[in-house]
């Protein structure tokens, strides 16, 4: 028998965590071994035996506060069949969530976590938990702050592509008080089991929301643009896009080879005289480069202010 996983907020990010940890599960791949501690690509681990593991969950309970909401995670989880159908949803029940939980995974909007937790009651159904936040912008001292010394508070910061397993979540670094193995393996196994997993110091996080975690949205303007391009060239809609998101998608899978560095993909493709120069330098007059190293610049700025006292 697992331990209790509960999401408070569960919407796009809970959900996607959720269904990415539940098919795993499903499929049997979150019970692999880690191969390292601080990184793990999916698909490279090797199946172990069936045994009671006491640092992967076993029961789910996802809370909302609407009716509508409720109905539509009873959908998803439904579709999901075995565990997902087991997944217990909660309306307006946050504090009797938490106390029924092990381990516990905030995934409300910034600005909702301190009434969330200072909820009577709350501080004493998360005494000696793991609170696991994936709040941008909510600090460490923030959250440590609303909740009981002995709750082991980490903050994470996943992606929209834990839905189909193939995020990216950066995860602070442990409190003292923590059970580190246990809480390390708890960590590791539900975010390596829905994509890649790294530890990183809380200082870092703001720029890790603007890149990984508004990724996606920055990743699909540039997808956009290049089907557009195919598109305004004569190539129907859905063969651009189709070639477009293939593309990249094999790119940055290059990219993440060992040793592989993206400029030595970019030369390699590069024919002297060819028509790639010829794309490239209409890039660099259009100061592709600098816009979108600048987006992830105001995007960390943004970030950081979200879920502090004075702003919005
Ligand atoms: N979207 C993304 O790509 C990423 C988001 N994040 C962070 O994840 C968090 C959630 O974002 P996202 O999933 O997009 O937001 P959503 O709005 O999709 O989800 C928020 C959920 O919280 C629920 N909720 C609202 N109030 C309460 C409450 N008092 N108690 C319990 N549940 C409540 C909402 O349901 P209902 O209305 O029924 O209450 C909703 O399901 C944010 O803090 C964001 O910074 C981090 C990484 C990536
Ligand atoms: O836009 C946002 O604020 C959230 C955080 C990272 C991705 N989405």
């Amino acid at each position: 028998m697992g331990y209790t996983l509960c999401v408070i907020g569960c919407g796009t990010m809970g959900i996607a965590i959720l269904s990415g940890v539940i098919q795993s599960l499903q499929s049997r791949d979150i019970s692999h071994s880690i191969p390292k501690w601080e990184s793990h690509t999916p698909g490279t681990s090797t199946p172990t035996v069936d045994t009671p593991d006491p640092s992967l969950p076993s029961q789910f309970i996802a809370s909302v506060t609407r009716q509508e909401s409720a109905l539509k995670l009873q959908h998803t989880f439904g579709s999901l069949g075995g565990l997902g159908a087991s997944v217990q949803i909660v309306i307006g029940g946050n504090l009797a969530a938490a106390q029924q939980a092990d381990v516990v995974l905030l995934c409300c909007k910034p600005q909702q976590a301190r009434i969330i937790l200072e909820q009577s009651g709350m501080k004493e159904a998360l005494d000696g938990k793991l609170l696991i936040s994936i709040l941008a912008g909510v600090t460490l001292s923030q959250l440590t702050a609303w909740v009981l010394p002995s709750t082991k508070v980490v903050r994470a910061m996943p992606n929209t592509p834990c839905r189909i397993r193939e995020g990216m979540t950066v995860v602070s670094n442990l409190p003292v008080s923590s059970d580190v193995e246990l809480d390390r393996s708890i960590i590791l196994k539900i975010f390596s089991s829905i994509g890649r997993c790294r530890f990183l110091e809380e200082k870092h996080f703001d720029a890790c929301t603007a890149l990984s975690g508004s990724g996606p949205a920055f990743a699909c303007i540039f997808l956009e643009a290049m089907a557009d391009g195919g598109v305004m060239m004569g190539l129907p809609r859905a063969e651009a896009l189709e070639l477009a998101a293939q593309t990249l998608q094999g790119a940055a899978r290059m990219a993440l080879q060992p040793g592989a560095h993206p400029a030595q993909i970019k030369d390699s493709v590069t024919t002297p005289g060819g028509c790639t120069i010829a794309g490239l330098l209409a890039m660099e007059d259009g100061k592709v480069r600098s816009t979108i190293a600048r987006a992830i610049q105001i995007a960390t700025e943004r970030a950081s202010e979200l879920g502090q006292p004075t702003k919005k």
